[in-house]
């Protein structure tokens, strides 16, 4: 399904399957290979696997089926992810929140103060780093765990559905910030989205995908440079690549109904 890219790979998902409870085909065969740099879209309707696909990248749940092979020297440890949900701790404060992957690894506040400081200036929210979640918009939450995930530098990013509960002008705004932010840490991201614009916006491959059994269908490229900005979003080029988005969106839920 996808073919080699110029880049050097870092991960590769071959012929990867989950089956729960010994009859629930979560995914099926899935193959893809990630490139480092690469931004991705998992892009289907409810129930294709796509939130699947990312726990098992996260190695948060393992194959039934196939394997994942980290190729590129790194291992599911250096890992950044972001839920739908931000997942805050209510009871800190953001920088303390921010600080978690830190934590986890035993390192102390005080060494990486400036490390999320920096971070939280990468998504605009320096000024709030005592601040408590409540005191945040839904935005600005989502912001925060954008910063904690992208706080230890790691070199790739999963992000299930982050922007979902957004409205529409937020989630404009994330999908731009969130380009630049990629570009200012270099690394790569699988995103999992249902939205057609959001994944060509943001992606250079879009990997389509079906249900029953969960699997990829198609694989598009967005051949369009970085940064991306208003004007793309705008013009004819964008518009021609969401109704190719579509059609094989279509695709995929014709061939489940
Ligand atoms: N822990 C589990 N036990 C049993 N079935 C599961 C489990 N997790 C997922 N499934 C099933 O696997 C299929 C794929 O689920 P998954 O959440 O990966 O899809 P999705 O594409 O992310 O859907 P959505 O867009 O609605 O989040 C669904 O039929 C789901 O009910």
């Amino acid at each position: 399904m996808t073919d080699a890219t110029a880049r050097e790979e870092i991960l590769r998902v071959e012929n990867v399957g989950k089956t729960f409870n010994g009859s629930v085909v979560a995914l099926k065969g899935m193959t893809l290979s990630v490139g480092k740099g690469d931004f991705i879209s998992l892009l289907g309707p409810s129930g294709c696997g796509k939130s699947t696909a990312l726990r098992l990248i996260a190695d948060l749940i393992h194959p039934t089926a196939g394997r994942i092979n980290w190729t590129g020297g790194q291992g599911a440890g250096d890992l950044g992810v972001v839920f739908q949900e931000p997942t805050l701790m209510p009871w800190a404060t953001v920088a303390q929140n921010v600080f978690l992957p830190f934590r986890l690894r035993g390192r102390k506040f005080a060494d990486v103060e400036g490390e999320i400081l920096d971070a939280l200036e990468m998504v605009g929210l320096a000024k709030f780093a005592r601040s408590y979640p409540r005191e945040l918009s839904g935005g600005m939450k989502m912001r925060v765990s954008i910063a904690r995930a992208m706080v230890t530098r790691p070199r790739l990013i999963l992000m299930d559905e982050p922007f979902a509960a957004l409205d529409e002008i937020t989630r404009f705004k994330l999908n731009n910030d969130l380009l630049e932010m990629k570009a200012r840490i270099g690394c790569t991201v699988i995103f999992v989205t249902h939205s057609v614009f959001e994944s060509v916006f943001l992606s250079d491959r879009i990997v389509v995908m079906a249900a029953r059994p969960g699997r990829v269908i198609r694989e598009l490229r967005v051949d369009e440079a970085y940064p991306r900005d208003e004007e793309f979003r705008t013009s004819a080029k964008y518009a021609a690549y969401t109704r190719e988005a579509t059609a094989a969106l279509h695709e995929a839920m014709g061939e489940t109904a």
